[in-house]
């Protein structure tokens, strides 16, 4: 009984790299973040992992990640299953501005608490509540079955439909989730007791 579950978030994006918001906007990467792909997909070869299934957003920096990660796995041909609830915050209005030039237009502790707040949703987009709402009820309904059958899972999506997932594993609080980033390809390691709380957490950095 494995009951593995592995969480990427995507490797820098075109717009990660310009500094712009860009939730549901759907940028490439950048070489450096097919570089943090192949480097995952690397360190979870060495750990040892074969994945049983794998689960994606419906943007295509996720979906890229993945697909690098397999193939440094030697695991192209894995089922994936690819939903929009596993898509980034929707930024709203803010998606396509720079981060910079917000901070100088609304000030500092309103775009971070836009950013990172649990339920203050940036101006026409989604709080991390929100976010939650739609990664939760996809997560308990087709993610967790697989990975309390015994499986190894891997999720490659986004930075905050990831902070929501690790908000709930972890049993964080609204404001603990505040402090909680979660680095481009970085995988970050889950392994679940029977009865779904966390037996086991790694992050597997450099
Ligand atoms: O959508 C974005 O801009 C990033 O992927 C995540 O942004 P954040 O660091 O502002 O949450």
């Amino acid at each position: 009984m494995s009951r593995i579950l592995v969480l990427v978030r995507h490797g820098q994006s075109e717009w990660n790299l310009k500094n712009l918001f860009t939730g549901w906007k759907d940028p490439g990467l950048t070489e450096k973040g097919v570089e943090e792909a192949k480097s995952a997909g690397r360190k979870l070869k060495e750990e040892g992992f074969v994945f049983d299934t794998a689960f994606t957003s419906e943007l295509s920096r996720a979906q890229r990640t993945l697909d690098l990660m397999l193939e440094e796995l030697g695991q192209t041909g894995l089922a994936i299953t690819r939903d929009v609830a596993l898509n980034e915050r929707d930024y709203g209005d803010l998606s396509g501005l720079n981060k910079d030039d917000a901070r100088k237009k609304w000030g500092e502790e309103q775009v971070h608490v836009w950013r990172r707040s649990y339920d203050t949703p940036p101006p026409g987009g989604e709080s991390l509540k929100d976010t939650g709402a739609r990664v939760w009820p996809y997560f308990i309904h087709d993610i967790l079955p697989k990975v309390m059958a015994g499986g190894t899972v891997v999720v490659a999506a986004h930075g905050n439909s990831l902070r929501a997932l690790v908000m709930a594993l972890d049993g964080m609080t609204p404001d603990q989730i505040v402090a909680e980033e979660i680095a481009t390809g970085v995988p970050i390691l889950y392994r679940l007791n029977a009865d779904t709380t966390v037996a086991e957490k790694r992050v597997l950095k450099d």
